[in-house]
């Protein structure tokens, strides 16, 4: 009898790599993770990407029957890239997703020609990454999850999802003409396809290297904001995702796109339908700027969820915003402090909740479909304190996620490519 056929997702985060092994009906079977820091731990370096995911994905395999494997797909950082040689080797390190660009003429050339409503705008510009790499000599660049996946597959690909930010157009489904205007060389931009499309096989090296059979499966992949949201089993117009991490983001499942890049809202077209939302620069680090996890959950059960404080604050890290306000010198407010610390967590909590609901409000009045659920994924989501504040001001129900791992949400992706 032949072995269960499975399909594995893999997930590059900020600190580390992670795969999820599941079957076809959505069982887990496997996950395994692999930090960075465990390679040599610089975060920028393509070569300790690859480490990391090669260990997560032969821990994972190592659990598994690795030659049932029918398909495999890879996510990564949303705008974190690198550049190519003639020889596709890597040149020098990866342009991460929050790295600013240091040129302002690359800046001004990108929002002189850019529409109004393209994700490229702003100092993490995707569009700029590409600019810069072609000054180091790259003659193709990769996207971090596209470069993990030609290691895989030997092809040179990316996803709507992954280009986005970089300038790619999902309504037309093209690279755009301006960006050569802006100074980009479109020779150097890889072929886009949507998310889920088979791109491939894996190499006879890579299916010796991990045991998985040869006509296994390369499916594109996905960013890991995208992944996260596919993994909660969010599927239906208004269903909404918070992800509470280090920042605070807002996805919505919507049958239209909206960009609004006044307000730091962009969509990602997603298996037929569109993802809108931005990133707050509010969140958990913004909480760690005043109390440690340890605290937070020591204090919480002082905090009566129901009440509210009066206090009206805007905690941020940082002054600086993205999203629900674009606004690049907006200045935390979280004064006046309570004497009480339980009170001042409160008030934390309260500030982000409304930064939360202002978030769904403004895609609502932009033309998104009303929110009829938010589920939530990140460290804050454990919180149930904060967890029954927030269901107070947004009024929704808040079903539990099916998996909080953008690894599962990616083996999803490669289970519906390979249908
Ligand atoms: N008890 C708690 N209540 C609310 N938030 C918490 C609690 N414990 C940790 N956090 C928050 O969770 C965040 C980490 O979430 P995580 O999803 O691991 O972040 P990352 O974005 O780095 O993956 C921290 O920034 C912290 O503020
Ligand atoms: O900050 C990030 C790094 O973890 C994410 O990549 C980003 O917030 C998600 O972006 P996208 O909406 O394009 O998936």
């Amino acid at each position: 009898m032949s072995a269960e056929a499975l399909y594995i997702g893999i997930d590059l985060g900020t600190s580390g790599a992670r795969a999820a092994v599941i079957d076809a009906a959505g069982t887990l079977h496997a996950t395994a993770k692999s930090a960075m820091a465990d390679h040599g731990g610089d975060h920028r370096d393509p070569q300790i990407w690859w480490a990391a995911v090669r260990s997560a994905l032969a821990a994972a395999l190592g659990m598994v029957e690795a030659r049932a494997v029918r398909a495999l797909a890879v996510d990564g950082t949303s705008g974190t890239m690198v550049g190519l040689g003639a020889d596709g080797a890597v040149i020098g390190t990866g342009l991460m997703y929050n790295d600013p660009c240091p040129d302002p003429a690359i800046l001004d050339a990108i929002a002189r020609h850019a529409p109004p409503t393209s994700a490229a705008h702003g100092p993490t510009s995707g569009a700029a990454r590409a600019v810069l790499l072609s000054r180091r000599g790259a003659v193709r660049m990769a996207h971090q999850a596209d470069w993990i996946a030609s290691r895989l597959c030997g092809a040179w690909v990316s996803d709507a999802n992954n280009a986005l930010k970089t300038g790619y157009d999902p309504v037309a489904a093209r690279w755009p003409d301006w960006l050569a205007a802006a100074g980009v060389d479109l020779r150097t931009l890889p072929p886009v396809v949507e998310p889920g499309t088979v791109t491939g096989r894996v190499t006879p090296a890579a299916a010796a290297a991990f045991g998985l059979p040869p006509d296994c499966r390369v499916v594109a992949g996905t960013t890991d904001g995208c992944a996260s949201f596919l993994a909660t089993g969010a599927e239906a117009a208004g269903d909404g995702v918070t992800a509470l991490g280090t920042t605070l983001t807002v996805k919505l499942l919507s049958d239209r796109p909206i960009f609004a890049p006044e307000y730091g809202i962009y969509s990602h077209r997603f298996l037929g339908r569109w993802l809108a939302g931005g990133a707050s620069n509010s969140g958990g680090a913004a909480l760690l700027a005043h109390f440690t996890a340890a605290q937070m959950a020591d204090l919480s059960p002082r905090i009566d969820p129901d009440q509210d404080t009066g206090l009206d604050f805007y905690p941020l890290p940082a002054p600086g915003e993205r999203f629900p306000i674009a606004d690049p010198a907006l200045p935390s407010r979280t004064i006046p402090r309570p004497a009480d610390d339980a009170r001042f967590l409160h008030a934390l909590f309260e500030g982000i909740a409304g930064i939360e609901a202002l978030a769904y409000r403004r895609l609502a009045e932009l033309g998104a479909p009303a929110l009829t659920s938010v589920r939530t994924v990140g460290g804050g989501a454990a919180n149930p304190v904060w967890t029954r504040l927030r269901a107070r001001r947004l009024g929704v129900a808040m079903p539990a996620p099916r998996s909080d791992e953008a690894a599962f949400g990616t083996a999803l992706l490669a289970l519906r490519g390979a249908a």
